[in-house]
């Protein structure tokens, strides 16, 4: 009896202890820190539990649907060819956030779940957390870390603290003017390959095409090209269309982060998140192994100084930091890039006038030279200024999250460590306080005589992060934007398709819902 009084007891007692743990986990700790934010001055939403501010979230996000006008105001559904699309998106791809906006300001506090997040829209704070807080003081929120690791494990992008530095200083020479400039056939090749496809499908009388789709795919493999010597596109192909499997999961989903288990409410996707993440493992190992042993075969034409070389080189990473390497890179490396394309070409589909002087510029600077040289390509200034406003406007990277990992002081408020943000980037691109009045309007000479376009506040357009964790990737992107649309521009007219419905959305990235497609018209 007495032993059954005692095994009662304990369990009893580590029942009740578990129950403690679970409440200051997912209750004390959070509320300690939003009073702390609260006596910052920080308002926000009513959260509940155990969904914080979810629901409201949630309900507003199916909104999200056509946005089209004829004169930039006006949100209409219909779709005709001479519409314009709107770029006033913040309220329609975050309506949550434009709501509490006006009633909290551009800094408040929400719930994801059990989890507080400062939300800043507010470029002054952002500039004083970056100039006065060294990079890897700030970690990833650790709800995102383990929502996301089957798509990038603690690969650069999520990696944190002196494993960051030491990643970032194995990169970053992998991206140095001598390697991109090694990347330009490369890129050409992929580009013309592409645009035979076009003629072909043009030639059979079918003029409409879904250019979204055909720049993704060319992305991915100048990418793999590139960045990791791969002459076998068909892996590549796999690995990428593995990662947009599991993007789709992980972001298009019904799905609750942030929730105590939030996984277990939809185990069906995160059962599927989980195979897809290990399938892409597996598949980036055997591109590894088959790396390895061309080195050991003395095979040369590899170029050890790419990203997949750098990364091998002198076995400092462990095999598993090298998987989530390849991961981040495979997605990163392609997916931004292709989307500021994609983007372009709407914007240039709809402005006819822009589209023009593009040609003429290319003409001037590069020629009628079907090989484009990279060294001209620093003349093609107009190009460069569409290139921003575009990434103003639509953002492919729409926002940027941090979480303390100390008590970390800026001015005169104190983020208590663990405390979660989300950087709203689109807010800050489309803010008229910092923009003017034509703050959604296209119109690149904006970035004429300033590299910030004009903007009131110099941390107010972040399209590539901010301060140490800046994208490692920006001068990559640079040089494909303007040979991809180099050679594009050359060889075609666009104009938008009767069928284009747009609806830019969230999956991770900011991406047309429906794709792009356009009516192609050869210029020779
Ligand atoms: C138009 C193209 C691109 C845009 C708009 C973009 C945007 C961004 C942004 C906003 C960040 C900061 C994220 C943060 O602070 O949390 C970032 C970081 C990063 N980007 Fe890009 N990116 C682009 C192209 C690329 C390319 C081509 C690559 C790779 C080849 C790349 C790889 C990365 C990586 C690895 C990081 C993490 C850097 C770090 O934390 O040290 N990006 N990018």
């Amino acid at each position: 009896m007495e032993i059954i009084r005692v095994i009662v007891g304990l369990v009893l007692f580590s029942f009740m202890s578990l129950v403690l743990k679970l409440a200051f986990l997912w209750w004390v700790t959070p509320v300690l820190t939003h009073l702390k934010l609260k006596r910052c001055g920080f308002g926000g939403p009513t959260p509940s539990f155990p969904l914080g501010n979810i629901k409201e979230m949630k309900k507003q996000n199916t909104t999200n649907t056509v946005i089209i006008d004829d004169d930039e105001d006006d949100h209409l559904s219909s779709s005709s060819s001479s519409s314009k699309p709107s770029h006033n998106i913040h309220s329609t791809i975050f309506p949550y956030f434009a709501r509490w906006q006006n009633s909290h300001g551009k800094m408040f506090v929400y719930w994801l779940g059990t989890e507080p997040f400062l939300y800043i829209a507010e470029p002054e704070f952002l500039k004083n957390m970056s100039t006065k807080v060294l990079a890897k003081r700030w970690g990833k929120p650790n709800v995102f870390r383990n929502d996301r690791d089957a798509m990038f494990g603690s690969g650069l992008l999520m990696v944190e603290g002196n494993d960051w530095v030491r990643h970032r200083h194995i990169i970053a020479p992998a991206f140095s003017p001598l390697n991109l400039k090694a990347m330009t056939c490369m890129m050409v090749g992929s580009t013309n390959q592409m645009i035979e496809r076009w003629c072909s499908k043009i030639y059979s009388g079918n003029s409409e095409i879904d250019v979204e789709r055909e720049v993704i795919a060319t992305a991915g493999e100048i990418i793999a090209r590139t960045s990791f010597g791969m002459r076998d596109h068909d892996k590549a192909r796999q690995v990428f269309d593995k990662l947009r499997a599991l993007q789709m999961t992980l972001f298009k989903t019904n799905r609750y982060v942030g929730v105590p288990f939030g996984s277990y409410l939809n185990v069906e996707k995160t059962l599927e998140a989980k195979k897809l993440g290990k399938e892409i493992d597996s598949l980036l190992l055997s591109i590894i192994e088959s790396r390895k042993e061309s080195k050991n075969k003395g095979q040369t034409y590899q170029n050890e100084q790419d990203l997949l070389g750098l990364l091998m080189k002198e076995n400092k990473l462990t095999m598993r930091e090298l998987v989530d390497e390849c991961k981040t890179f495979f997605f990163g490396g392609h997916e931004t890039t292709a989307l500021a394309i994609t983007w372009t070409l709407l914007l240039l589909a709809t402005h006819e006038d822009w589209q023009n002087q593009l040609r003429d510029e290319i003409k001037e600077v590069v020629g009628d030279n079907d090989l484009v040289d990279v060294n001209l390509l620093a003349g093609l200034r107009k190009m460069k200024w569409v290139m921003n406003e575009v990434l103003r406007l639509y953002p492919p990277a729409p926002n940027v999250q941090r979480q303390a990992r100390e008590d970390i002081k800026v001015d005169n408020i104190i983020v208590p460590n663990g405390t979660n943000m989300w950087i709203d980037v689109v807010a800050m691109h489309h803010d008229r306080e910092l923009w003017g009045e034509d703050a959604d309007e296209f119109r690149p000479e904006r970035f004429e005589d300033d590299v910030n376009g004009g903007c009131r506040h110099k941390m107010g357009y972040l399209p590539f992060g901010f301060g140490g964790r800046m994208c490692v990737g920006r001068n990559l992107s640079f040089m494909e934007y303007k040979i991809v649309l180099t050679l594009l521009l050359s060889r075609f007219r666009f104009k938008l398709s009767p069928r284009y419905r747009h609806s830019p959305s969230i999956m991770l990235s900011l991406r047309p819902a429906h794709g792009l497609i356009l009516t192609l018209e050869p210029l020779q």
